[in-house]
């Protein structure tokens, strides 16, 4: 019998956006059960966890958007170029901003699994940009899904203010209806011009961005416990510091639960 990962010919005649949520069902459990994400979902993040992620997205989207705009006109591309609904470096210089100070820029850590990510996304778009869409897909679909769930976890374990500040990220301006804007999404990757044997690299691709992501979220994890290891203390840094919420940290690794 077939699985939806053997990708035979027959199955590839399916459209596109189901393929990717079929090849991807594994990969995206694998993602939602890293230590890291499932330590969100209970809420017990801690700000330096939320500074270092937003980092790490801060180059990843700014590699992807670099890519998707020298691509923008690109027919392998332009279908699903929707950069007002759904492009988030802007967003991600805003949170970075708010939780750095102002000289943000200089003090982000970008770890190995990031360039790596960057690196890939990098030779995607320039080499061959028809397999973008997954790398896309991977992102901007995940966001408008679970990411609204992990919005609100953030903002009551970190209890950040309720007018958005810090979670610019999470919010699309451009999106009112994210189910909608879903669904003609995948119409638009689905009206792309792919033969069978594309589709099945597309598939490839979106698994492995999967995979990126979760070495990111692995190699995170690995800092932030090396750092409590060594006692390093989890401070956050720049204006948040004085602007934002008063809380204790003891001995530096204090995680905020949300109680969820
Ligand atoms: C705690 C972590 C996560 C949770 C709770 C979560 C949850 C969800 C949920 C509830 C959906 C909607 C499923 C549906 O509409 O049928 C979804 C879809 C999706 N997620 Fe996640 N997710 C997580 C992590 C991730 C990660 C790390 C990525 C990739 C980087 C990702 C990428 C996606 C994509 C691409 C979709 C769209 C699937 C489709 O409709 O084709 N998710 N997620």
């Amino acid at each position: 019998m077939e699985t939806p990962q053997t990708h035979s010919s027959e199955s590839m005649s399916k459209d596109l956006s189901e393929l990717l949520k079929e090849a991807t069902k594994e990969v995206h459990e694998q993602a939602e059960n890293t230590p890291f994400m499932k330590n969100f979902q209970k809420g017990q993040v801690s700000l330096h966890e939320f500074k270092l992620v937003t980092a790490s997205l801060y180059f990843i989207y700014s590699a992807l958007e670099e890519e998707i705009e020298r691509n923008k006109n690109n027919p392998v591309y332009a279908p699903v170029y929707f950069p007002a609904e759904l492009h988030r470096k802007a967003a991600l210089e805003e949170d970075l901003e708010y939780f750095y100070g102002s000289n943000w820029r200089e003090e982000i850590p970008c770890p190995e699994a990031t360039k790596k990510y960057v690196e890939r996304l990098h030779y995607v778009g320039k080499n061959h940009p028809e397999l973008l869409v997954a790398h896309a897909y991977t992102r901007y679909l995940g966001d408008l899904s679970g990411g609204q769930v992990l919005k609100k976890i953030a903002q009551k374990a970190l209890q950040l203010p309720s007018t958005g500040e810090g979670l610019a990220f999470f919010t699309f301006d451009g999106v009112s209806n994210a189910t909608k804007f879903k669904q003609l999404y995948r119409s638009r990757m689905n009206a792309l011009e792919m033969d069978h044997a594309t589709k099945k690299r597309v598939l490839e691709e979106a698994k492995k961005a999967f995979l990126l992501n979760i070495q990111v979220f692995e190699a995170l994890q690995e800092l932030v416990s090396k750092g409590q290891e060594n006692g390093h203390p989890m401070q956050p840094t720049g204006e948040l510091r004085t602007r934002n919420i008063n809380r204790s940290y003891e001995h530096g690794k204090t995680l905020l639960r949300a109680g969820v």
